[in-house]
């Protein structure tokens, strides 16, 4: 039988990473859900600091004792405590503000290329894996910070199965064709949705920026959620000198709906590098002909009204499965859509100059 008093009494023995106070004491523990039937547990615990290497300690320490509690599943969610929490457990205000040598320094050379779109479900992810990707056989150092929390899909498009390992406060990277990765998915449990306040998203991605051991990167590719909601606006703060990709359909709607993401950067002064239209047309294998299935014109009419370039047009086509090295949405160079991924990735190049 699972109770919340066994489960409370597991976890009083995990220590808040930087309060050195058991997770129970400091009030951690907000919410614990059970469901008998299925053996399920879902807990929502919340820390002084999140998004760091600390957390993945934590997060396998609770899964491991919740499991030895009789749980069959578990499912985690990170939350901050209250800054009066913190400090009436003996946290310095401070600590989140822990900086090294950071991306987000002034002398940094790394280029920040957001990806945005107006709507969910346009192909921002598959663009940004297969960009950045590409960026890395131009022989670039790229890494990918996958920040659509509310559906971080980056991992299982490009078949990553493993997770960041940490060495005491830093966590490195997974790296996959040549690409640095980092996911909110990494630090989330089975793959529970990740129900985050605002301000928490912006710790987060401030942690991923200073805690990450990213090493010498020429690029860092942003997979933003859709949208200009508060992860938008965040990062934007956070990093002004990025610059932007806009992805869109072709469908007239959805590049009316994508122009306010641009609105957003030209207000933020962000440089838009340029517009993807994805799902731009099928071509038939047989033909070779052309079927503009999702409409047309939305990628240029998007360019043209935000007086920048359309830099690709990726039609509708699905990557060679290699049972051996999974990765769904990767297409390969010698994949014609691949191909043009490769040629973005050039003119990306040669206009960054980088
Ligand atoms: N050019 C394409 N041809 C065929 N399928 C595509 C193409 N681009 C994207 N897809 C598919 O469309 C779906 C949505 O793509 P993706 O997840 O990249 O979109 P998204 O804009 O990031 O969505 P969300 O914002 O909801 O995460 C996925 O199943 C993806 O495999």
């Amino acid at each position: 039988m699972l109770s919340e008093e066994k489960i409370l009494n597991v976890l009083k023995d995990i220590k808040d990473p930087d309060l050195h106070k058991s997770i129970v004491e400091t009030g951690g523990v907000r919410e614990i859900k059970i469901k008998e039937e299925k053996g399920h547990v879902s807990l929502k615990i919340a820390l002084a600091r999140t998004g760091t290497a600390e957390q993945m300690h934590v997060q396998q320490k609770v899964v491991q004792a919740v499991k030895g509690a009789g749980a069959e599943s578990v499912g985690l969610r990170f939350d901050q405590l209250t800054e009066e929490e913190v400090k009436k457990h003996g946290g310095s205000e401070g600590t989140e503000e822990k900086k090294g040598p950071s991306l987000l320094s002034k002398d940094s050379e790394t280029e920040f290329i957001l990806i945005t779109s107006g709507k969910g479900g346009v192909g921002k992810s598959t663009v940004s894996v297969n960009l950045a990707t590409a960026l890395a056989r131009e022989g670039k150092k790229v890494g990918l910070i996958d920040a659509d929390i509310y559906g971080f899909s980056v991992p299982d498009m490009m078949g990553i199965d493993t997770r960041p390992t940490v060495k005491g406060q830093t966590i490195f990277p997974v790296e996959r064709f040549g690409v640095k990765v980092i996911s909110m998915g990494f630090f989330v449990e089975d793959n529970a949705p990740v129900i985050w306040r605002g301000p928490m998203l912006g710790k987060m991605l401030n942690n991923f920026f200073n805690e990450v051991e990213w090493g010498e990167l020429d690029y860092l590719i942003l997979d933003l959620p859709p949208g200009t909601g508060d992860v938008a606006l965040d990062l934007h703060t956070m990093l002004p000198e990025s610059k932007e990709i806009i992805v869109t359909t072709p469908h007239a709607t959805a590049a009316f709906v994508a122009a306010r993401a641009g609105a957003m950067a030209i207000k933020t002064n962000h440089e838009i590098l340029g517009v993807i239209e994805n799902m731009a047309y099928f071509e038939s294998k047989l033909t070779g002909e052309k079927e503009f299935v999702f409409g047309q014109g939305g990628g240029d009419r998007l360019a043209e009204e935000l007086k920048t370039e359309l830099l690709g047009r990726i039609p509708l086509g699905q990557p060679e499965i290699d049972e051996d090295d999974f990765a769904p949405s990767m297409y390969d160079t010698d994949h014609p859509i691949g191909k043009i991924y490769m040629q973005i990735a050039k003119r990306l190049i040669e206009k960054v100059g980088k």
